[in-house]
């Protein structure tokens, strides 16, 4: 499912992280021009035109010719040999500094500005200009974008504020561990499950649906309903014609059929949000006509603030309707695979769970602080597999000096997360999985910014601890009750760039229960 998220070009996996795939890059200013306020000492300083640069030629050679196109991250880690922590990229419309060591990553992102920008978002915008829809925190910028997230962060960013979703999500991993027995029970040897990413595709979006509109969607029944279905469908459809869209010139809109399908996955998306938000609305309504107290989640703690239009919140949720599937999704798909291969990994994380929670008894998100080793599979889940494995800054505001190098104000950074990631300087041995490395048991740890999944400062994931706690009430749970083993006939999965980072092949794995459970 994730794979019909994907774009598949070269240009979106250059054009930067969360959002760069959507976006047309402009051109910005970044030789000194009278708009760029230079510092007195600028002489000092380096410039970009001292960079080594990465131009057409040799990133359509990459691409095309060395295979690239599909594993841009592993690029990352090509380029870094080749020039070093610091380089140009400058490719037809795209123009960015690319980085990749701590240090440097760690001066440019504590300089980050007060509203932290990514890039360009007008292929997300445009839609919602055309509609008359607000913006969300990915689309919005500047003043508005902060008062935005004040708003959003209450109720999802502080750990106490997650914890109270702990039930909701419970439910949903319930259904999604019938599932489990549903599809081992129906699989020929009888303990496999087949496609996974597909099945945690379903699980992540029941979950973080279920969060949002306080509604279950049906994702994780036999069938899905109907309405549900074209839901998935429109998102993917929003999505594979996104680059399409990005690359044509406006004037192939109305010859072409690809405007028209990426419009109309947003309809379907945007569709699907409102009939859930407004009928929410109108059980807050009934509740107020009766006199009664409005309690609630997310969606009722949003569309009872006041400073929030009906608009601001379709465009809102959404934004973290999109941004909370792949990302949870494909980090469960690699954590599951990862312990399949790690048998003594696996046991550890068993007895440590099987220690804190009983037989009885669904684990809770008060339970966490007691599992170290959970968090810590977790982290290096996300160490070896960034899910998002490339982000960006665009300094709008000030000029900025990095490394020794001075950048004026609009010069678009390329932050090389997976390559940080796999620098044997932070992570000795970076190919082994070994959450051992995150423990706070006197070791020394690696860098902060040796591995920094849900990005930076004020602008970083919204959803990080909501993306947390469902990971580690599903991954407990599962591991609780079965042992998991590899399919020998899937082989070793690598990772594709396709936005986040997904399997290259379907992936199956044996569901083994563990002795004494029948937790049907
Ligand atoms: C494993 C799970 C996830 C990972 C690794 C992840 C990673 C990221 C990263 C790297 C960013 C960019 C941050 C930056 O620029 O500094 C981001 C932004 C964002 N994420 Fe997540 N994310 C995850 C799950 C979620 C979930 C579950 C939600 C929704 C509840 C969500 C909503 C968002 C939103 C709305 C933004 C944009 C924030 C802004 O621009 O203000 N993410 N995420």
């Amino acid at each position: 499912m994730a794979t019909r998220l994907a774009l598949s070009s070269a240009k979106k996996e250059l054009l930067g992280p969360v959002k760069g795939v959507f976006t047309r890059w402009r051109k910005t200013g970044t030789s000194a021009s009278s708009s760029v306020s230079v510092p007195a000492n600028q002489g000092k300083f380096r410039t970009e035109e001292d960079l080594p640069c990465i131009g057409s030629l040799q990133l359509l050679y990459r691409v095309v010719f060395q295979g690239y196109l599909k594993r841009m991250h592993e690029l990352q880690v090509y380029e870094k040999q080749l020039y070093g922590s610091i380089y140009k990229v400058s490719a037809g419309g795209f123009h960015s500094i690319a980085m990749n060591s701590v240090e440097l990553m760690e001066e440019l992102l504590r300089k980050d500005e007060k509203f932290p920008c990514r890039g360009d978002m007008t292929i997300w915008t445009e839609y919602r200009d055309l509609k008359g829809i607000g913006y969300g925190p990915f689309t919005e910028e500047g003043e508005r974008w902060y008062q935005l997230r004040a708003i959003l962060n209450k109720r999802m960013l502080h750990p106490k504020d997650s914890v109270q979703y702990g039930d909701v999500i419970n439910e949903v991993v319930t259904d999604f561990v019938k599932r489990i027995y549903h599809l081992r029970q129906t699989s020929p040897s009888g303990d496999l499950v087949t496609n996974l990413s597909n099945e945690l595709y379903r699980f992540a979006l029941e979950g973080i649906s279920t969060i949002l509109f306080e509604t279950r969607i049906g994702c994780l029944e036999n069938e899905i309903p109907a309405e549900t279905q074209d839901f998935i469908d429109s998102i993917g459809r929003m999505f594979s014609y996104s680059m399409l869209v990005v690359l044509l010139p406006k004037w192939t809109r109305n010859l072409l059929p690809f405007w028209r399908q990426y419009i109309s996955g947003w309809d379907g998306i945007f569709g699907f949000a409102r009939k859930l938000i407004d009928s929410k609305m109108e059980a807050i309504r009934h509740r107020v006509d009766l006199g009664q107290e409005v309690e609630g989640e997310y969606l009722t703690y949003l569309l009872s603030n006041k400073k929030l239009t009906n608009k601001d919140v379709y465009g809102s949720i959404a934004e973290l309707l999109l941004a909370g599937v792949d990302t949870t999704s494909n980090t469960m798909l690699w954590a599951l695979y990862e312990l399949s291969r790690a048998p003594e990994v696996q046991d550890r994380l068993y007895k440590e769970v099987s220690s804190c929670v009983s037989a009885d008894r669904i684990p809770t998100a008060q339970d966490f602080a007691q599992m170290p080793y959970l968090k810590a599979v977790i982290k290096e889940t996300l160490r070896q597999y960034p899910v998002v494995p490339v982000n960006a800054r665009l300094m709008v505001e000030h000029d900025v000096s990095v490394g020794g190098y001075f950048f004026p104000k609009k010069t678009p950074f390329t932050l090389c997360h997976y390559a940080m990631s796999q620098d044997e300087k932070i992570f000795p041995e970076p190919w082994k999985f070994k959450p051992e490395r995150w423990l706070r048991d006197g070791r020394e740890r690696p860098h902060p910014f040796g591995s920094i999944p849900f990005g930076f400062g004020v602008r970083g994931c919204v959803g990080r601890r909501i993306a947390e706690l469902e990971m580690y009430l599903a991954l407990s749970r599962i591991i609780r009750l079965f042992e998991i083993r590899p399919d020998p006939s899937v082989g070793e999965v690598k990772a594709l760039n396709r936005t986040v980072l997904v399997a290259d092949r379907q992936v199956n794995l044996h569901f083994l229960e563990r002795d004494g459970f029948s937790a049907r």
